[in-house]
């Protein structure tokens, strides 16, 4: 009898997203099952690749001539049968490679060449272990070392759970210590050195001063470093001087690997029984049932999402929980892990790959049985998922901006369908997709219309600017808020202000001549970052010096612009000498853990105001918080994209929902230089079903989203008239095969035309249904493949969040 395994082959083409067949050797027979890797030979130069077995045939009907499979990398299959068809789906739905979809399935450590051991398992016979092992412990696992025979051997024993295998995975996190510093106990002697000191070191003396006010704890040396403003030169002869010691420690590596207090179910509010009812119903008959969770800020969602997790544990099944930045929502994963101690994992972008690995395997066999984790958390390997959950489900960040391009939401959808199990879409501000969804009975609405104990949504205000800007120029902050801030301060309650920053940055302007310092691979203006003192771009990473004298016209005049959180900061001090300020943006949290830091600062009342970019928008629950103060409103609405408007409504009432969520109540101030926009206005009364009603009626008129699908395609190449030039091509074919019912916008140039020196053209479609679509769009990436490695290139986005 002879087997044919189908294999898709690690050669990212359009070409190679079916499987080919090879044939399976003698000794493999019935050794080899679906979702092992394999090496294969490719191609007319029988390349060596890799491949991944999709299918096996008994059928010996095949006449061909068959290649045979090379050799074996897996012992066991690593994708199951749900992975392996969900990786199908992705490819199709979101026109990416096949393998590409399987390897974003993957975790890193599987992908890249690891080290494999084998270890004799307690049932391995003797005869066996001295044949394979020879007396040692552990046996370095080379398939390319070892005969087909000895192979299938392994396979054999392997699948009699007679010998174990290891993956070897480097931790590459780094950052695994750092250096501390503790001063001297004897501050009467650093009080003397001031006099010992050189005139004019001021280094010296700033260091001196912070060793004797910075009290006995242990801080890192590069906080040290920022907050006295010295240098490390300075710091190693302070140790010299015995001013103070160094130590290397070692830090946290998991911000959230420390120990949670437990916590018990709360006692349910009736909207909240009746949510969890509802869908525990839908656990108990495995059934897949998707529901939109809609619940105003602070109702208690989570309690909801708790209680059906346990729900679902309790019937011996398992659950995922996906939230839209991980890092940004330590709050959430804290709830989680206080709820379910060690059976939950978390899967985020700070773990380094070995540590990823390790939660993926607890996931596989099923020590792990809640998931909680960003957008791709929704492929963890879960068997037997008895709830999905998508908290903030609106968010942007599900959705992937490279290839696959897929939106965690539609994932979250097909696996729930595949386990038969209710997929729970929560928010205060749904996206339009999802609410029309449930409009037309597609997905079940569930309500949460008040906050716990009927706590009054916080009274919002808006102040018009426009009036401000004319009595007091330049200041970041109206007469209104200023005060309440004050009031706060005096009341010793906390305040939260937010700088919408999306779509705006810092950058420097000429005074004299309006040069404005660009990106010289991306047309983009520069920002600027004060921590490291330099310009940045933030497409490819280009950083120069920031510039004294304009390049241009060599004035001196060339200045700050944009409203930046550090400038707003500066004038908080101003203004407000002693109010405390904790600063969140890019800046202040891009070291690990920096973001639970600040925010359990701000949670112990060390600090007064937290003040910061979107991140602080989310999730955030701190009872002493009264007060939201929105600086400018405006920034996102400016944003030429159909999308705005449901932004910024979102954006404003979910930060305005930080406010009064515990006894005392909350007030929100947002300052706007559009107060008569609706989505400022619908923000203001925190009414999302008229703001629903209102933009569903402006995408109708206008034909957007949710009325309509989009598809946008984008093609990119080394000249701007090579990308524009296919670009027109394929709109012209595209006209040929759709129908009157669709539009076409484009082409066009995108908004940012060129990035890391290549420039993007690109083409919406807008459409009802397009029977033809799908496939002339395969055909159009498979075309273009075979223009060749420094041709122009086209990707196509379906459903994309932006049109820009
Ligand atoms: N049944 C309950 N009894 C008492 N307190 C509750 C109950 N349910 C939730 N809470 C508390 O109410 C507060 C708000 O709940 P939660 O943070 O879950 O709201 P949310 O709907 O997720 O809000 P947001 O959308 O603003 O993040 C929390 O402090 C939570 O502990
Ligand atoms: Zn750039
Ligand atoms: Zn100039």
């Amino acid at each position: 009898m002879e087997q044919i395994a189908k294999v898709i082959v690690d050669v990212p083409t359009m070409q190679t997203n079916s499987p080919y067949s090879y044939l399976i050797p003698q000794e493999f027979l019935n050794q080899i099952q679906v979702g092992m890797r394999v090496i294969v030979s490719f191609g007319k130069g029988n390349r060596k690749v890799q491949g991944m077995v999709v299918g096996i045939d008994d059928d010996k009907s095949f006449d061909g001539k068959l290649k045979e499979i090379d050799s074996i990398m897996d012992l066991q299959p690593v994708l199951n049968t749900e992975l392996l068809k969900l990786s199908g789906y992705l490819a199709e739905s979101t026109f990416s490679f096949a393998i590409t979809c399987i390897q974003t399935i993957l975790p890193n450590a599987l992908k890249v060449k690891y080290e494999k051991e084998l270890v004799p398992a307690t049932t391995i016979n003797d005869a066996d272990k001295a044949q394979i092992f020879g007396g040692q412990k552990r046996l370095l696992f080379e398939s390319d070392q070892l005969t087909t025979q000895q192979l299938s051997r392994l396979l054999k024993l392997k699948k009699a759970n007679q010998i174990k295998i290891n993956y070897l995975v480097q931790d590459r996190a780094k950052a695994k210590t750092e250096i501390q510093i503790k001063r001297t106990p004897n501050v009467s002697f650093l009080r003397e050195e001031f006099d010992s000191i050189r005139k004019g070191a001021v280094q010296q003396e700033r260091l001196l001063n912070y060793l004797v006010s910075m009290g006995e704890k242990q801080v890192s040396q590069s906080d040290l470093i920022e907050a006295a403003d010295v240098s490390s030169a300075t710091i190693k002869s302070g140790e010299k001087k015995k001013w103070l010691t160094r130590s290397r420690v070692e830090v946290l590596r998991d911000p959230f690997k420390h120990e949670v207090t437990r916590t018990q179910p709360l006692k349910l509010q009736p909207d909240q029984q009746n949510a969890v009812d509802a869908i525990s119903e839908k656990i108990n008959h495995s059934e897949y049932s998707p529901f939109l969770l809609e619940g105003v800020t602070g109702s208690g969602k989570t309690e909801v999402y708790l209680q059906s997790m346990a729900q679902a544990l309790s019937e011996n099944k398992t659950a995922l929980m996906l939230v839209p930045e991980i890092s940004l929502t330590p709050q959430m994963v804290n709830r989680v892990k206080a709820r379910f101690g060690h059976q939950v994992a978390v899967l985020h972008s700070g773990l380094s790959d070995g540590e990823k690995y390790d939660e993926w395997r607890r996931i596989e066999r099923g020590d792990a049985k809640v998931v909680v984790g960003a957008r791709s958390a929704v492929f963890a390997p879960l068997n037997n998922i008895g709830i999905i959950i998508m908290d903030e489900e609106h968010e942007t960040s599900y959705k992937q901006d490279e290839s696959p391009r897929y939106h965690a939401r539609d994932v979250a959808l097909w696996r729930g369908k595949y386990h038969g199990c209710p997929v729970v879409l929560g928010s205060a501000t749904p996206s339009l997709e999802t609410r029309a969804r449930a409009e037309k009975g597609l997905v079940t609405r569930l309500l949460l219309p008040n906050r716990i104990n009927h706590q009054s949504l916080p009274a919002v205000s808006v102040v018009d600017m426009k009036n401000e800007i004319s009595q007091h120029k330049e200041s970041n902050f109206s007469t209104e808020l200023l005060d309440a801030i004050k009031l706060r301060i005096q009341r010793k309650e906390q305040i939260v202000l937010m700088l919408n920053r999306r779509g705006y940055s810092s950058f420097i302007m000429c005074r004299d001549c309006g040069f404005v310092l660009m990106c010289p691979n991306c047309d983009i203006s520069l920002t600027l970052h004060m921590d490291t003192h330099s310009m940045k771009c933030h497409y490819c990473g280009h950083e120069e010096a920031i510039p004294k004298i304009c390049p241009n016209c060599q004035s001196h005049k060339i200045r700050y612009y944009g409203t930046g959180t550090q400038k707003v900061e500066t004038e908080l001090k101003e203004l407000l000498p002693d109010a405390r300020v904790i600063r969140m943006d890019v800046d202040t949290t891009r070291r690990k853990g920096a973001h639970e830091k600040l925010l359990d600062e701000f949670g112990n009342h060390e600090g007064d105001i937290l003040l910061g970019t979107q991140m602080i928008a989310k999730g955030l629950d701190f009872p002493n918080v009264t007060l939201v103060g929105v600086l400018n409103a405006d920034t996102s609405l400016g944003i030429p994209d159909y999308h705005s408007s449901e932004r910024t409504f979102q954006l404003l009432t979910q930060v305005s929902g930080r406010a009064g969520r515990a006894e005392k109540a909350g007030q929100v101030i947002i300052q706007t230089f559009n107060p008569d926009h609706y989505a400022i206005q619908l923000a203001k009364s925190q009414n999302y079903e008229q703001f629903f009603a209102y933009e569903m009626k402006i995408r109708h008129e206008s034909n957007y989203p949710p009325y309509y699908y989009a598809v946008q395609i984008t093609t990119n190449a080394a000249t701007e008239a090579e990308a524009a030039k296919l670009m027109f091509k394929i709109a012209k074919q595209a006209r040929e095969v759709l129908s009157d019912q669709a539009i076409v916008l484009g082409p066009t140039p995108q908004t940012i035309a060129r990035i890391k020196k290549r420039y993007y053209y690109q083409l919406i479609i807008k459409y009802k249904k397009e029977p033809q679509l799908n496939e002339l769009l395969t055909k159009v990436l498979k075309n273009s493949q075979k223009l060749g490695r420094n041709a122009a290139k086209v990707s196509i986005n379906p459903n994309p969040v932006s049109f820009m």
